[in-house]
Formats: C-alpha cells, structure tokens, sequence
C-alpha cells in the first residue's frame, strides 16, 4: 500500500504555526550548541594566547557569551520538548478521535471479522508512535541535520584531511546501524510476539480457572505457560545479544575515531599544520559529527513504526460502513409496526452458504409472534434483518410497507427496541444502563420503567440501590436480572417494534416467569417477535413460526400446532422429555 502522505500531512493543519514555531526553535537550539566550542577554541587560542593584560576581560566576555548560550539553548529545549510532545499528543487525540467515531460507524459484520484486542491496540499502541514519528520525526531531523552539517563545516575548516578521514567512518557505522536497526526490529517483534503469547496464555487459564480446578489441571497450565515464559526468555536473549553487539560495535568505532584523531591531530601538531587549540575543538566538534549516525538506529525504527502505525490507522479509517443511509433516506412518523420478509435470501458472507433463502413473512402492527426452531437454524439472523444490522443478500425487509434500507438509520433503529441473548451492561449505574433506553429521560422515568421490568424490587435491593455500580468491578447480577434491565431500557425507548431475543441459558422457574411477565407488559401495544428457545415462554403467542433450515415449515397458535403433529409437536415433544 503507498503511503498516504497528503493524509498523514493534513493532521498538522490546525497546529501549523506552532509546529513551525518548533522547527523554527530546534533549528537555533542545535546552531547555539554548535557555536560552544568555537568559544573554546577562541579561548585557547586566541584570548589565552594574546597579550594577557586584556586576556582576562575576553576570558569574561565569553563567559558572558557562554551564558547567554546555554540560556538560549535550555529555555529553546524546555520549548521544544514540551510544546513539541503536546503537539504529538493532540494530533494523537485528533486521530483517536476520529478513528473511534468511525468504529462506531462500522456495523455488526466487521465486528463479526475483527478481534475486540487487536482494534484496541490499534486505537492505543499504534497512534501512540503516529504521535512520536508527528513531532519528533521532523524535530530530530532538523536538530541532527543542522548538528552533522555545522560540525563538518567547522572541521572541515579547521583541517579538511583529518575531517575527511573522520568522515570515512561514518559510512560504516551507517551500515552497521541500519544493519542492526532491522535485526533489532526483528528481535523486538518476537519479543512482543513472545509476550503477547504469554498474555495470552495467562487470560486462558485464567479465566478457565474454575474449569482448570475442576479437571485438576493445574500441572497441565503451568507447563503450558511455562513454555511460552521460556519462549520469551529465549527471544530477550537473542535481544540483548543483537543489542550487545551493536553498542560495542558502535563503541569501538568512536574509539577508533579517537584514536585517528588523536593520532593524526597530534602529528599535526608535530608537523606544524595544525595546534593544539584546533585538536581540542577537534575532539570536541567530532562527537556532533558521530551522534546523528549514531541515532539513525532509532529514527529509522521511529520512522518505521510510525509508518506502519498510520498506514493501519489509515486502512481501518478507509473501511467504509457497509451499511449506511441511502442519500434521500425517509423518515417515517408514527410508524404502525407492520413488517414485512418478501422473498428474502441472507448469507452472512460469500463462500457460506446461506442461513436462509426465498423467506417469505408478514407481522401485522400489533402482532405478537415467536420465532421456534432448531438451534443455528436462523432465527437470530432473521430478527437482525430487520433493524438493519446486517443486510439481506437479495429479497426485501418492510417497515410499514418501505424497504428498511430506504429508512435513515437512526429513526429505523429507533423504532425497533432489541432485547438480546446476551444483555449487555456498560460500566457504570443501574440508572445509567437503564437511561441508555432514553438519555433525556428524568429518573423517575427510569423508576418507572424498572417497575415495569419488574426490576425495581431487586435494584432497591442492592447496596446502592439505583445507584450500584454494575459492569466489570461493580455488583454481579444474574441473566435474569440482565435481561430486566434491558427490558426496562426498551420501556423507555418506547419503540413500535420489539424483538426480543430469549437467552439461551435456562433461567430458574422463578426469574423465568418473572421475566416472561416483563416481556408481556412490554409487549402491549407493539409488534413483537419473540426468539424463544423454552416453548412454555410463548404458549399464549398470538402465532408460532416454527423455522427449519428449508425455511418456515408451519405456523399457527399453539394448540393448532400440536394438533398438526409436525415440527413443532416434534420440537415439543422433545423439550418436553428433556424437561
Ligand atoms: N456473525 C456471523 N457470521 C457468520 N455466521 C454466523 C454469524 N452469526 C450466526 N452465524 C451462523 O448462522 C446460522 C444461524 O445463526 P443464528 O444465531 O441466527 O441461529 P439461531 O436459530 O438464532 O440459533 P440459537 O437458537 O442457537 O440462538 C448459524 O449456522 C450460525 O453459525
């Protein structure tokens, strides 16, 4: 993929003046730093070396001088690291922001692909270097640049044969960086490799610790996670050896730098083409010559990460929502609740087969209809056809008579109320879940719907009443109890249409009919479609579709199903032995 370089430059937009204001910045700290030693070399050279009697005054000027230096170069620094990291770190928060705003625009199938971890680390991780390569990219190399080129051009003019020979070096310590710089990548991506591995491991038994304990199996896990922690050790010892080698290596050559100059500068002196002020500023100017090739490890990784970083930024962002509003999307008011399947085929994805071909159903407004049928044969799928959660592969879903991908999203998925198996709660109160049904809603509102879940009983009853924090670290509640909370958000939404998606795992009796009560009073008044895994829920079902995998085999109240003695008697029957 190229590089989306006009896209990577436009985050710097709103901070343009500041960022040159930086540049601007690193620019004279790295030419004040380069005028240090010229002082010095002054100082030896001149001022010690003239008529001593006004030496003393230029010993101060320079002092002077030397002050004002580091003045210039310290309040610069404090400007560029800090200014500079704030810069970094708001293009950061901008690319956060907009990367997480699109998330929430990709619909259910690209959640269906992607892994919740690797999408975090791509929202966290990967900016983070974005941000680094934004501000100190630019920044380093201006700073290393005006460092290399005013130091050659000061030895070069003191002494153009030993700044040459010096120079020599630098081509082999290039090579040995950028070698190094791809084993060391290398080495550190299996480290982080190696590392998420043992992650990985430690969530696995961790979070089956109660199957662990069960089977005994404690042996068995920390023989597995020891081989993944031995696995990370070897990968650190190949590290450290790489990063042993590079340093000495580095090292040795600077030494070697030394030694030439040192050498070749003193033999100099000998032979009169050069003194012993310009050796001193030799050694002095040679180490602003050796550190950007030094450093050209780091940037080049920094610059790589970067790169990648923002390519996959780039990649997520340009996954355009598969399900969006058509340009004249309609709003429907006063939606009577009519649903329609004409001939509907969905697959989830082209090389599967799909769930289900050529359907055909009607609900009228008001109808209160289940869905039964073989576990996988389609129910869930058909219900999330209808709020637009995935779209059907040929066919048409209707509200009231028009097409749902001709609705505008928000109010088609405003007029539909989901209940799911698997009920989820965000971090936060029981007030808090509940309102996500309706934001503006008071919190007597709230009150009121939890009544009408039958909710309140059991939330007046925890610690904190509505106030208990649920999620991760809050109070655990139990699936019925889920499940009530989620039918208390949908008496706030106050949709025409319900879907109510039964949980698969068993409830006891008593949470059973408590929530069975909760899902009749919600029902009142709306088209529902109940997803119902325990045939006792939907007895008094107005009508009972029974799905096969070749589609509806029959439908009809329950006693007239019995009666037919077909699918349904069967799946009945079936339950019934089971029960
Ligand atoms: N996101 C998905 N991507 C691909 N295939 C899927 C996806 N969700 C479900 N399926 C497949 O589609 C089929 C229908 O699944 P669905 O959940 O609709 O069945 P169901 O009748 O509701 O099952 P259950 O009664 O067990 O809840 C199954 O074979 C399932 O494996």
């Amino acid at each position: 993929m190229r590089f989306p370089m006009r896209k990577f430059l436009s985050y710097y937009k709103p901070y343009l003046t500041l960022f040159l204001a930086i540049l601007a910045c690193a620019f004279v700290v790295s030419a004040a730093a380069l005028v240090f030693p010229l002082l010095v070399r002054h100082i030896t050279k001149d001022v010690l070396t003239g008529d001593l009697s006004v030496a003393l005054r230029g010993v101060y000027w320079i002092g002077g001088l030397m002050l004002v230096l580091i003045a210039v170069q310290n309040a610069g620094n404090y400007f560029v690291d800090y200014k500079g990291h704030l810069v970094g770190a708001r293009m950061e928060r901008d690319l956060r922001g907009e990367l997480f705003a699109h998330m929430q625009q990709l619909g259910f199938g690209f959640y269906d692909k992607e892994k919740t971890g690797q999408l975090m680390s791509r929202i966290t991780n990967d900016l983070l270097l974005v941000s680094e390569l934004y501000h100190h990219g630019p920044e380093d190399y201006v700073k290393y640049f005006v460092r290399f080129a005013g130091a050659f051009a000061v030895l070069f003019m003191i002494n153009a044969p030993l700044t040459i020979a010096v120079f020599c070096f630098l081509p082999v310590m290039g090579a040995l960086s950028l070698y190094f710089n791809k084993r060391l990548n290398r080495a550190m991506r299996t480290n982080k490799e190696r590392i998420a591995d043992v992650n990985a491991q430690v969530e696995d038994s961790l979070a089956g610790i109660r199957a662990v304990q069960s089977f005994a199996g404690e042996r068995v896990e920390i023989e597995k996670f020891n081989r993944e922690n031995d696995r990370f050790l070897d990968s650190r010892r190949n590290t450290y050896k790489a990063e042993a080698l590079f340093y000495n290596s580095f090292e040795t050559i600077i030494q070697l730098i030394s030694v030439t100059v040192i050498v070749f500068g003193s033999a100099g002196i000998v032979r009169q083409t050069l003194d012993l002020a310009d050796l001193i500023t030799f050694l002095l100017y040679v180490g602003y010559m050796i550190e950007p090739v030094q450093r050209l490890t780091h940037m080049s990784t920094q610059l790589q990460e970067g790169i990648t970083g923002f390519q996959r930024f780039h990649e997520l962002m340009s996954i355009r929502p598969a399900i969006a509003n058509v340009p004249d999307a309609r709003i429907l008011t006063d939606i009577r609740g009519e649903i329609e399947f004409r001939r509907v085929t969905f697959r989830y994805e082209e090389p599967l087969s799909p769930v289900f071909r050529d359907l055909s159903l009607r609900v009228l407004p008001g109808e209160y209809v289940a869905l039964v049928g073989p576990s996988g044969v389609g129910k869930t799928t058909l219900c999330s056809l209808i709020p637009r959660f995935y779209e059907a592969s040929s066919g048409e879903v209707l509200l009231d008579g028009v097409n749902v991908r001709h609705l505008e999203l928000q109010s088609l998925r405003g007029s539909v109320g989901v209940v799911q198996q698997d009920v989820y709660l965000f971090a936060g109160t029981v007030m808090d879940n509940i309102r996500y049904g309706d934001p503006s809603a008071s919190d007597e509102a709230v009150v009121a719907a939890a009544k009408r879940a039958h909710a309140h009983e059991f939330i007046t009853s925890l610690p904190q009443g509505y106030l208990s924090e649920i999620g991760q670290r809050g109070v655990k509640l139990s699936g019925g109890q889920k499940q009530r909370l989620s039918i208390a958000r949908v008496f706030l939404k106050n949709p025409p249409v319900l879907i109510f998606d039964e949980a698969t795992s068993a409830l006891d009796n008593e949470s059973e009919s408590i929530v069975k009560a909760s899902l009749d009073a919600l029902a009142q008044g709306r088209t529902t479609i109940v997803v119902a895994h325990r045939l006792s829920t939907i007895r008094n079902a107005g009508r009972i579709i029974v799905l096969t995998k070749d589609g509806i085999a029959e439908q009809g109240a329950h006693e007239e199903l019995l009666a037919r003695d077909g699918s349904y008697a069967r799946l009945y029957a079936k339950q019934f032995q089971l029960a």
